[in-house]
């Protein structure tokens, strides 16, 4: 029997993607990567910087490569960055992982990410109007690539793990 093919994380910024992600794999005794992590090792500058200096395209070149090789040798759970999901040829490549949309609404998400510098998409002049239209724009998407989906809003991420392992547990035996 080959190699298990990786749980992919998907969401929007501040759905909990990093926080959930390394519980999960945890809980299921595997290993955690995180593509915003690869990307940050791979050009040894922050996401901010890249942006500033290289510009968005860039970035998503990058961001693709690197989650390619994650999906082709990493066996464990795998958090992809917010906007990961935009891509085609990430999108292709997801096909035939479980993937976990980890949702969560307006108020909830603008809590969480607060107003750190740290996610040059929501540093403009109206961070919380540019994350509201981010939602809007994203939830298809995230939706058509996802296999399981999952509100976080009032749930920890320790519940959140638990819904997440039971509905894989149940995709496996379907
Ligand atoms: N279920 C939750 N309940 C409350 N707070 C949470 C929950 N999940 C994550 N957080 C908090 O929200 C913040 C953002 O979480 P995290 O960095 O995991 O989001 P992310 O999806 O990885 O965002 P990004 O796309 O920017 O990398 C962190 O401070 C984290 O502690
Ligand atoms: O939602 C997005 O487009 C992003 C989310 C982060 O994870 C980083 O990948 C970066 O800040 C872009
Ligand atoms: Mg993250």
């Amino acid at each position: 029997m080959g190699q298990p093919p990786c749980i992919v994380i998907a969401g929007p910024p501040g759905s909990g993607k990093s926080t959930v992600g390394p519980l999960l794999a945890e809980h299921l005794g595997v290993p955690f990567r995180d593509s915003d992590d690869d990307i940050v090792a791979r050009a040894g500058r922050v996401i901010a910087d890249i942006f500033a200096e290289d510009g968005e395209p860039a970035f998503r070149a990058l961001e693709e490569e690197v989650i390619a090789e994650a999906l082709a040798e990493h066996h464990g759970v795998l958090s992809v960055g917010g906007g990961a999901v935009l891509t085609e040829g990430t999108q292709k490549r997801l096909d035939g992982h479980p993937v976990v949309f980890l949702n969560v609404g307006f108020a909830a998400g603008v809590h969480r990410v607060g107003l750190s510098t740290a996610r040059p998409l929501l540093a403009g002049v109206n961070p919380r109007a540019t994350y509201r239209a981010l939602l809007e724009a994203r939830l298809p998407v995230y939706r058509s690539i996802a296999t399981i989906e999952v509100t976080t809003d009032h749930r920890a991420p320790a519940e959140i793990v638990e819904a997440i392992a039971r509905e894989l547990a149940l995709e496996e035996t379907q």
